[in-house]
């Protein structure tokens, strides 16, 4: 046996010799040599790992974020020109506008509506798989046809946030990036902490050292109202009981907006949608799953309050979101701050964004049956006690006042149009409705 058959065949592992002992010196130092040189290989690795960091996903496991931030990358100078490209203004007077969660249902809209009108707009989305991430794709494609490029990356990873406010002087942000859905809070609650709050940090430690600071409009969520009874649901009204995480995780964004707004003199406006739905929706939302499992003809599960009492929503057609985000932005005033550093009071803002007139689920199961022509197989099940709350109805004397916003859409007129959304996404191309 030759010495180099005691070479050992695992990389960075050494044979120890027969007996405990003692130990060939020769094999020992060639042993070491390799143990060196892949320890530098290992250390390498998880050096490159920890400088890139970028982007990673919301919902799904931190492993799986770390998984997926090593998958994302971004720079280098087509990079670079997509980016300014895409946020270069074309109308007199028009905004450079960030919009993160510009894939999400919401965000695709509005970026889609910003550019239709002249603005500059640059998207940012991590394409997490909380649900469906070919519906995401399938809505990044649709942006790219109308010169809207979506950058890949989280807006936990403050770098990439960074290299953005370097490349454009966004005049604002309308921050949609979140971990939306009520009861997959209890199912996995880091990813609303990862995304609501952390994320929600990150972003606006990049706006206030930016220089000019952006206004920011951002999604908060009518889940604040929580146990409130009062009805119809003030801005005045108290939000100390949340009944989900992810409605914690939402009323924590308000205050953190009123602490960076407080400090650093951001310009902040919150808006509380309740119940958005729409083509291009969400396939966790009840409607949208309601929708595919009624087509299916699987059963449906329809919650009900104790003593059957009724559980509704106060649900709101896309489009009259869209109306109320871009008012918010056109009446957002400029943040006072620079380098930092804040030189005056700033606007802070919350609205409700609804539609005023709540809907039974039941009554909206009703809806879907004669728009699909299909009867629904209606499993009646008690309110779980998982964060949904019974019943939603927004007051917007505030936003109509200060906004001028009025929702005109009612629920048969908005399921009409997702319903032949719907079919056409789904049945036209055959493809797959599993959220
Ligand atoms: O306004 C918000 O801030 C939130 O709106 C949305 O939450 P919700 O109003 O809870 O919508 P959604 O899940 O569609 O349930 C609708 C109705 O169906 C009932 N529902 C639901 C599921 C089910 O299996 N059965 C059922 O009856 C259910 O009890 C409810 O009454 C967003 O998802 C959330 O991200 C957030 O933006």
């Amino acid at each position: 046996m030759s010495h180099l058959d005691h070479i050992p065949s695992t990389p960075g592992k050494f044979k120890i010799d027969k007996s405990p002992y003692t130990y060939n010196r020769v094999r020992w130092t060639s042993s070491l040599a390799k143990l060196t040189f892949w320890s530098f290989v290992f250390i390498g690795l998880i050096f490159l790992f920890f400088y890139r960091s970028p982007s990673s996903s919301a919902n799904p496991s931190q492993s799986d974020l770390s998984r997926r931030s090593l998958r994302s990358s971004w720079g280098g100078s087509a990079w670079e020109k997509r980016v300014r490209a895409s946020a270069r203004i074309r109308s007199r007077n028009g905004f450079s506008v960030l919009v993160t969660g510009a894939a999400g249902f919401v965000g695709t809209h509005i970026s889609a509506a910003l550019k239709r009108r002249g603005d500059g707009v640059l998207g940012l989305d991590n394409f997490n798989h909380y649900y469906d991430p070919s519906l995401k794709r399938a809505r990044q494609a649709l942006l790219e046809r109308t010169g809207v490029y979506i950058v890949e990356g989280d807006i936990n990873d403050v770098a990439l946030l960074k290299k953005l406010f370097e490349l454009v002087q966004f005049t604002h942000v309308m921050h949609l990036a979140a971990q939306a859905g009520v009861r997959y809070a209890m199912e996995n609650p880091s990813s609303y902490v990862h995304s609501n709050i952390a994320g929600f940090v990150s972003l606006l430690e990049v706006c206030k050292n930016a220089n000019p600071q952006p206004a920011i409009v951002w999604a908060s969520s009518s889940s604040v109202y929580g146990l409130n009874t009062k009805v119809p649901f003030s801005e005045k009204d108290r939000t100390d009981q949340p009944a989900s995480l992810y409605a914690a995780t939402k009323k924590a964004g308000e205050e953190i907006a009123h602490t960076y707004n407080y400090i650093y003199g951001l310009s902040l406006t919150g808006l509380r949608f309740f119940t958005v739905y729409g083509p291009w929706g969400r396939p966790d939302m009840a409607y949208f799953f309601f929708t595919r499992d009624i087509l299916k003809g699987k059963s449906i599960p329809i919650f009900e309050a104790a003593n059957h009492g009724t559980v509704a929503r106060d649900f709101t057609y896309i489009d009259d979101i869209v109306k109320g985000c871009l008012v918010s932005l056109d009446t957002a005033e400029k943040s006072t701050g620079s380098g930092g550093k804040k030189k005056g009071p700033a606007q802070l803002r919350v609205f409700n964004l609804g539609n005023t007139s709540p809907v039974p689920v039941t009554d909206l199961v009703g809806i879907l049956e004669r728009l699909l022509k299909v009867k629904a197989k209606r499993n009646i099940m008690k309110l779980p006690r998982n964060g949904d709350v019974q019943f939603t109805h927004a007051n917007i004397s505030s936003a109509q006042r200060e906004l001028g916003y009025k929702p005109t859409t009612d629920l048969q007129t908005g399921l009409k149009k997702f319903v032949r959304w719907y079919l056409s996404y789904y049945h036209a191309g055959d493809k797959k409705a599993d959220a």
